[in-house]
This record gives C-alpha cells, sequence and structure tokens, in this order.
C-alpha cells in the first residue's frame, strides 16, 4: 500500500476543513479525488504532505506510519503539486528545477528533460513571468522529475491547455503502468472518469457516495461533421455545460440537469443538423461501470 488515510480531520478553528477522511491508494492506481470548490481535497492533501497538522487521524505512507522522525524520509518518495504554486519571483525556471535536483538523490536529468520538452517548459523565463498554466506545469515537471513513487496532485490541470493536459494525462498513464500510484484531485468529473482507476468523492469536507455527488448531471455525446464552431457558440449561452470534450468529430458534453434548457439545447443542436448519439446518459451509471 503506498498511501492510507484514517479517519483524517482537520479543524480550522470551530470550521470543519475536513472529518473521517479514509481511502487507500495502491501501486499502479490512479485514484481520483472529486468534490467542489471548498469540499476539502487541499485541506486532506495539505495534511498527508506535512504542510496542515491534523486534528485526527492517521496516515500511512509506504506501509509506515507517518510521524515526525520518518516525515522528511518518506515524503522524499512523494511528487507533490500544490493547489497554489509559488516560488521566488525572480528565479529562472531552469533554475527552480536545479534547485529541486539538489533535494533529490533520484533526480532523473535526462527525464526532467524530456518532461521539459513534453510539457513546452519556458526555461529561460522569470516565474513571475509566468501565466497560471506555465507555473502548473514547473510544479508538474518538478513533482515527476525525482521519479517517485507516489505523487499527489492538487487540481493539475487548472490554467493547462487542452493540449498540456492530454500530455499530462499521457504522462500519469505512463507512470502508473511503471508502478506508481497517484492521487489526483478535481472538480472535473469528466477529466477523473477518463483518466482515473477508481474515483472517491468529497462534499462539504465530508467523503460521499457518487450518487448524492452526480445525480443531477447529464452527458451527451454529439457527432459533429464539420468545423466545430458553431457548436461552442450554442453551447456558449449555457451555463449548465459543465465541461466539453472533443475528440475529432465526437464530442461529449456535460449539462448540469434542468430540464427546460435541456431540451432547449438539444432542439438548437438539431436545428443545427449536429448529430446527437445520445443524450441523456446519466454520467452515475457510466462511473458504477469503471
Ligand atoms: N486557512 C483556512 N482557514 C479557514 N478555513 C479554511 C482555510 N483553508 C480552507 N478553509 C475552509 O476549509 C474548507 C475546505 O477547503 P479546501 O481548500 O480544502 O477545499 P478544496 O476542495 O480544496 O477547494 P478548491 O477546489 O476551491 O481548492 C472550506 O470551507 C474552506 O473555506
Amino acid at each position: 500500500m503506498l498511501l492510507s488515510v484514517s479517519n483524517l480531520t482537520k479543524y480550522y478553528g470551530k470550521k470543519v476543513g475536513v472529518e473521517n477522511i479514509s481511502f487507500t491508494l495502491s501501486e499502479k492506481e490512479i485514484l481520483g479525488f472529486v468534490g467542489p470548490n471548498g469540499a476539502g481535497k487541499s485541506t486532506t492533501i495539505r495534511c498527508i504532505m506535512g504542510l496542515l497538522r491534523p486534528n485526527k487521524g492517521s496516515i500511512t505512507m509506504f506501509n509506515q506510519k507517518l510521524d515526525k522522525s520518518n516525515f522528511q524520509n518518506l515524503v522524499k518518495m512523494v511528487g507533490y503539486v500544490p493547489g497554489e504554486v509559488s516560488y521566488y519571483d525572480d528565479v529562472r525556471v531552469e533554475d527552480i528545477l536545479k534547485f529541486y535536483k539538489s533535494f533529490y538523490e533520484n533526480f532523473d536529468d535526462n527525464y526532467c528533460e524530456e518532461l521539459c520538452k513534453r510539457f513546452d517548459l519556458p526555461l529561460k523565463k522569470k516565474f513571475e513571468e509566468l501565466s497560471t498554466g506555465n507555473k502548473k506545469k514547473v510544479a508538474i515537471v518538478q513533482a515527476i522529475a525525482h521519479k517517485p513513487r507516489l505523487i499527489i496532485m492538487d487540481e493539475p490541470t487548472n490554467g493547462l491547455d487542452p493540449f498540456i493536459q492530454k500530455m499530462l494525462y499521457k504522462t500519469l498513464i505512463e507512470l502508473k503502468e511503471s508502478g506508481v500510484g497517484i492521487l489526483f484531485s478535481s472538480h472535473i468529473l469528466s477529466e477523473v472518469q477518463h483518466l482515473c482507476d477508481r474515483v472517491i468523492f468529497i462534499k462539504e469536507g465530508h467523503m460521499v457516495e457518487p450518487k448524492d455527488f452526480r445525480r443531477d448531471l447529464k452527458k451527451i455525446v454529439l457527432t459533429v461533421n464539420e468545423n466545430s464552431a458553431g457548436l461552442e457558440k450554442i453551447i456558449e449561452r449555457y451555463p449548465e455545460v459543465t465541461d466539453l470534450i472533443i475528440e475529432n468529430s465526437t464530442v461529449t458534453l456535460y449539462f448540469k440537469w434542468n430540464s427546460v434548457n435541456f431540451k432547449k439545447l438539444i432542439n438548437e443542436l438539431e436545428f443545427e443538423n449536429i448529430t446527437i448519439e445520445a443524450k441523456d446518459t446519466l454520467v452515475s451509471s457510466d462511473m458504477s461501470r469503471s
């Protein structure tokens, strides 16, 4: 077992951050950790990484219960992408990576170079000059280049463009196949649905059953014959569309249930001669198959 979290509880004063969070993560597994903003994903992850002190509960990493005496050694085998990435502003990306290299015996220069190319990292730029997405990319490369056995990522796709998102998914699947275990937090259900072997859900600081979380999401699968620009224009008018995935001529969109607007959207798409393959697949039934 790479990671086991048992009854983890963290209060901010009297306010609940998380209560009784329990889960395990094994080798060769990507575990999705899904919840809306403020659900408690970062609190859980920051407790695991020793950045917050939990009020209750225990954490076991690499089959050893985390405590002061083993924390530094165990955490060295973890790759961590924080939710908010921050470094010194006037340091260049290449120097940030060199700095991290000095901490890790297993830091792999060739792999780091390959990752920098894959993620198109602007090595000469200073951290303060980077966009949110580029900052996230630096954190991703830094978290992976030392070949950790366990990777913990707090909303890693925030700010990444679709090409880089796909590159991240591909890289994580390769890592998983090589034996690594990955905890992947996200508020986007569809991305974990595609990537993760298993998903746990958190809401208002507590773990919840998938059915509680997803009861009002519908999936619509469309076939688009030509340019999808027309489709995107239609969809822009529907804030209920929570996510849109375009793969060649197939478009999958997730729609927060609202019967009037759902019918309106379907009518508009049909009017534009966009072929609808499936329009009311419940996301929950998809998830239970995975
Ligand atoms: N430093 C803090 N002081 C007080 N309350 C906090 C603090 N950090 C988080 N919280 C509260 O704890 C709860 C969980 O927040 P957390 O940041 O862990 O959620 P999250 O799932 O990571 O959200 P997001 O997706 O927005 O990052 C929220 O109610 C939040 O307001």
